[in-house]
């Protein structure tokens, strides 16, 4: 472990966090690993046992003491106190949050205290495509000022007030906008987690100016999942070309029309909308949030993490 004085971190190479795992043993059945596999074919068993399984076992010890603290505060105020743990995931586009926040809230639902686990993607509060359109915004999908953030910050607001039921606007991939009378319903979940672009930024990195309150300050455990371009680039251009593959004989998906042009020509898009649009984002608003994270996963190729870095 490196821990350098002057570094708000302490750095783990992939050996020294996997060795972490040790000390509370918890293994997975082969069948718990298959269903994991589930969430994302590509994602390696290797992985999820080195990694995502260290990274959980610290995360339920936080969660236990932020319960405990409520316990605490709930014979304080002698009325009952009990408010969800909020995971934030932020990073690139194509990084990786949508895979990292499944495998986390079926690793999270598996330890011994069988917590409930909620799971809501910031994408569900980008304005619709009409209102983008209309405002020019097109393409700025998933820039600050794409999303409407009063929106996302009452939903976080209400979950951690404890309401009974709360809902989230749902985004399409496919359909590539907001879905229309489609909503996910989080009903009091011991944890949230909550994974987006957008969840590190405060008023120095993207949110309007105006603004005082970010959604930041309703997160209790932030992290951060990086990795150099090149590499976010390779991701983001096959995972388009998987959805249009995916989208060849549906119609109704945004990516059909991707497939009824040469490959070449659907290739010089996505290569455009990497260029302008993700990576752009990426550089302006999303990068400059790192350093704000409680822990940052540093991936190489192939999405193995290379390094860990936790807050001091
Ligand atoms: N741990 C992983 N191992 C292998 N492939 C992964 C892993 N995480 C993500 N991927 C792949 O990378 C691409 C982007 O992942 P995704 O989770 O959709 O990213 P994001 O939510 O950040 O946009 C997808 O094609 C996905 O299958
Ligand atoms: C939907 C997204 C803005 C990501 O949203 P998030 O859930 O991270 O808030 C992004 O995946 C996206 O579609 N960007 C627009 C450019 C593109 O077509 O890739």
């Amino acid at each position: 472990m490196d821990n350098h004085h002057l570094s708000p971190y302490m750095t783990f190479n992939r050996k020294e966090w996997a060795a972490l795992r040790n000390a509370v043993p918890m293994t997975l059945t082969q069948a718990e690993l298959s269903s994991l596999q589930g969430i994302n074919e590509d994602l390696s068993l290797e992985e999820v046992s080195e990694i995502y399984l260290p990274l959980s076992r610290l995360l339920n010890y936080y969660i236990s003491n932020h319960f405990t603290r409520h316990m605490i505060l709930s014979r304080f105020l002698g009325q009952d106190h009990k408010t969800p743990y909020v995971i934030g995931i932020a990073g690139s586009v194509a990084v990786g949050k949508s895979t990292t926040a499944r495998v986390l809230q079926a690793l999270l639902t598996r330890w011994p205290e069988h917590r409930k686990v909620a799971l809501v993607t910031t994408d569900g509060f980008l304005y619709p495509n009409k209102i983008l359109q209309e405002r020019n915004m097109m393409d700025k999908k998933g820039f600050p000022q794409s999303y409407d953030v009063k929106k996302l910050l009452k939903f976080v607001s209400d979950i951690k007030s404890g309401i009974e039921k709360v809902n989230a606007p749902v985004y399409s991939h496919s359909v590539y906008d907001i879905v229309e009378n489609e909503s996910i319903e989080v009903e009091q979940p011991d944890i949230l987690i909550l994974e987006g672009l957008n969840v590190l930024q405060n008023q120095a990195n993207g949110a309007a100016k105006s603004n005082r309150v970010f959604v930041s300050d309703y997160v209790d455990f932030s992290i951060y999942v990086d990795a150099e371009i090149p590499l976010l680039h390779d991701w983001y251009i096959n995972r388009f070309l998987k959805f249009r593959a995916g989208a060849f004989s549906d119609p109704s998906s945004y990516f059909h029309h991707y497939s009824q042009i040469p490959e070449s020509e659907a290739l010089a898009r996505a290569e455009q909308v990497w260029k302008t649009i993700n990576e752009l984002n990426l550089i302006e608003n999303i990068l400059p949030t790192k350093e704000r994270a409680s822990l940052i996963l540093t991936k190489g190729a192939d999405h193995r993490v290379a390094s860990i870095q936790l807050r001091k």
